[in-house]
């Protein structure tokens, strides 16, 4: 089917929308056939599910509810490299807020937005679809560093009028995540039998520090032809995805496509490359992708927690005997990272590729 070129569907115009301003057209976001989703946004298996792992049952005092709830967080994340929490404890306040901020700012004019554009050899800043590195998504997406100065910067570029509020609504939101993050690596550390801080005592303190992207899929004329963000694992250590009510997260299982619905007040949380390196495949990445709709947008909040650069990523100790020798040779999180940003187009798990890469 040629794809129509912008105009009125459901309700929606498309040419107002960031995607086909300028010269971009539909046939700069369609995608080659075998990259067409294979399962609709909202085609969701209730059979076969992202287990739910009620994180109070691990903050209770009681020693055998909080061990049944560490070996269903091990089986979780073990099988599925994917899980989805509730009774988080952070404050609906802090997301309710940052996503509402969101909207405003992606409701900015392009050229507004841009006064923020992400930098070549940074993560941070705003990018849209075809122009970005995400060529050919049809996503927009302010990422925000939780390095103070930076993300200041940023805000002052695109929303100087609205500073002090955004500013506070940002950092307010990293910090809620990244003391739940660092809680449930802590956790992932635990019922493997290890130290609480083996894993956590990787996240960065100071430069490239854990980031928030906040994620705008307007409705798509063509979701068949196209994705939100295209197959991939994250390089991090774990990323936790607060998602509206929309729909359109879906990650690989035994080659199959599974939808995640969102439950309200359940996050989503991975596990990155790093922290499967860290415990040494015991806990996979797993690719993920995001399908799209042609009838509502969709926001999503990703906290990444990030390693310290100059990490040296090596499997943890106790997981490694004659019967479980190393699976991946060590490497400087910052050389990892570097060699991701530049193969990112091709969309097939990093971690595979890089050993062979850096042999070559
Ligand atoms: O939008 C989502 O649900 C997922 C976002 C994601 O996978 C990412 O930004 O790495
Ligand atoms: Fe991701």
């Amino acid at each position: 089917m040629a794809p129509t070129q912008g105009g009125t569907q459901g309700g929606v115009d498309y040419k107002l929308t960031t995607f086909l301003q300028g010269s971009l057209t539909l046939d700069d976001y369609v995608w080659s056939q075998e990259e067409w989703p294979k399962v609709a946004y909202n085609d969701y298996n209730d059979e076969d599910t992202v287990p739910i792992i009620d994180i109070s049952l691990l903050r209770s005092e009681d020693a055998a509810t909080r061990s049944k709830g560490l070996k269903d967080l091990m089986e979780a994340a073990r099988e599925w490299g994917f899980f989805r929490l509730v009774n988080h404890g952070v404050l609906s306040d802090v997301t309710e807020k940052l996503e509402s901020d969101g909207k405003e700012l992606f409701a900015l004019p392009l050229e507004q937005k841009k006064k923020a554009v992400r930098l070549p050899e940074s993560i941070i800043g705003y990018y849209f679809g075809a122009e970005s590195v995400f060529s050919k998504a049809w996503l927009e997406a302010f990422h925000f560093s939780g390095d103070k100065e930076v993300t200041d910067n940023m805000i002052r570029q695109v929303s100087p009028e609205n500073f002090n509020e955004l500013s506070a609504s940002v950092h307010n939101y990293i910090d809620a995540y990244q003391k739940l993050a660092i809680e449930v690596v802590e956790l992932m550390a635990i019922a493997l039998g290890l130290e609480p801080s083996t894993f956590s005592k990787y996240t960065a303190t100071k430069g490239d520090k854990s980031t928030v992207r906040v994620c705008y899929y307007p409705p798509c004329p063509q979701p068949q032809q196209t994705l939100g963000q295209r197959p991939h694992a994250d390089p991090i250590l774990i990323t936790i995805v607060h998602q509206d009510d929309v729909g359109g997260l879906q990650i690989l299982k035994n080659n199959r496509w599974i939808a995640v619905k969102p439950e309200p007040g359940t996050v989503v949380v991975n596990v990155g490359d790093t922290l499967q390196v860290l415990s040494n495949d015991i806990y996979p990445s797993v690719q993920h992708q995001v399908v799209l709709n042609s009838e509502r947008s969709r926001l999503s909040m990703a906290f990444f927690l990030i390693p310290e650069a100059n990490a040296l990523i090596v499997p943890a100790k106790g997981l490694v005997d004659d019967e479980h020798p190393v699976r991946h040779p060590p490497f400087i999180y910052r050389d990892y990272r570097k060699s991701y940003g530049e193969r990112r187009a091709v969309g097939k798990s990093h971690l595979e590729s890089f050993y062979t890469l850096k042999d070559a």
